[in-house]
């Protein structure tokens, strides 16, 4: 039987780097995973396309996706939905391969419930004065708006202990090299545990 890839999921509040190490993990040329292109009733920022970047929706297409079940998750963040599309994923994880889902702290939760046995990697900021810094820096939000995410992150990183991983986005690269580090201890750790069976299954 062809084994099913990992589920792997990166989340952490706003600003801390989800997107740029997420980016940073895929222009790796040994990396080995498939990204789960979101949808989103968010406008596009300058430079992102659709079907690239999101599936940009309407509030009315998107509210018919949930209706008709097609989210494996979904969230509303500051003021826009934003899900990941079931169909992609079960299929894809039932090729074997793995998907890399970057989503928020509330989404995350939902997936760690409907398939717990996915990798959860919490992203951390080394303070929540740079988290701020990077947010104002971005130059993408209003006051208000950073001021909205400030106030999540805060309470998204109460949330860190239902992770599997904590790692410390100090350094784009560094905070990449621990995410492949950690994947690559998860599948020797399957392929350990499936050893084992395998072994008990030829001694009974
Ligand atoms: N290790 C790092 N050191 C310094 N700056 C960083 C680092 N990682 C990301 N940044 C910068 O921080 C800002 C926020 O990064 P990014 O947009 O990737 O965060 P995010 O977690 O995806 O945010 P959001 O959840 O709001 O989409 C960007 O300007 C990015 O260049
Ligand atoms: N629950 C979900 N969260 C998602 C998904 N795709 C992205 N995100 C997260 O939303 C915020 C805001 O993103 P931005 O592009 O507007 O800055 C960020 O934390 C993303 O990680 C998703 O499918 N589900």
């Amino acid at each position: 039987m062809k084994e099913k890839g990992l589920l792997i999921v990166l989340s952490g509040p706003s600003g801390v780097g989800k997107g740029t190490v997420r980016q940073a993990v895929f222009s790796r040329p040994d990396a080995k995973f498939e990204y789960s292109i979101s949808m989103t009733t968010r406008k596009p920022r300058e430079g992102e396309r659709d079907g690239v970047d999101y599936f940009f929706k309407s509030k009315e297409e998107f509210e018919q996706l949930i209706k008709e079940g097609k989210l494996l998750e979904y969230a509303e963040y500051v003021g826009n939905y934003y899900g990941t599309p079931v169909d992609y994923v079960k299929e894809t994880l039932e090729s074997g391969r793995d998907v890399f889902l970057e989503i928020e702290v509330q989404g995350a939760k939902q997936v760690r419930e409907k398939i717990p046995e996915g990798l959860f990697i919490f992203l951390m900021p080394p303070s929540l004065d740079e988290l701020e810094s990077r947010i104002v820096g971005r130059g993408t939000e209003s006051v208000d708006l950073i001021h909205n995410r400030m106030e999540a992150a805060r309470k998204e990183i109460e949330l860190m202990s239902l992770y599997d991983y904590v790692v410390e986005n100090d350094n784009v690269d560094f905070a990449v090299d621990r995410i492949n580090a950690i994947v690559q201890a998860e599948h020797c750790r399957s392929e350990r545990v499936a050893y084992k069976y395998i072994k008990m299954l030829e001694v009974d």
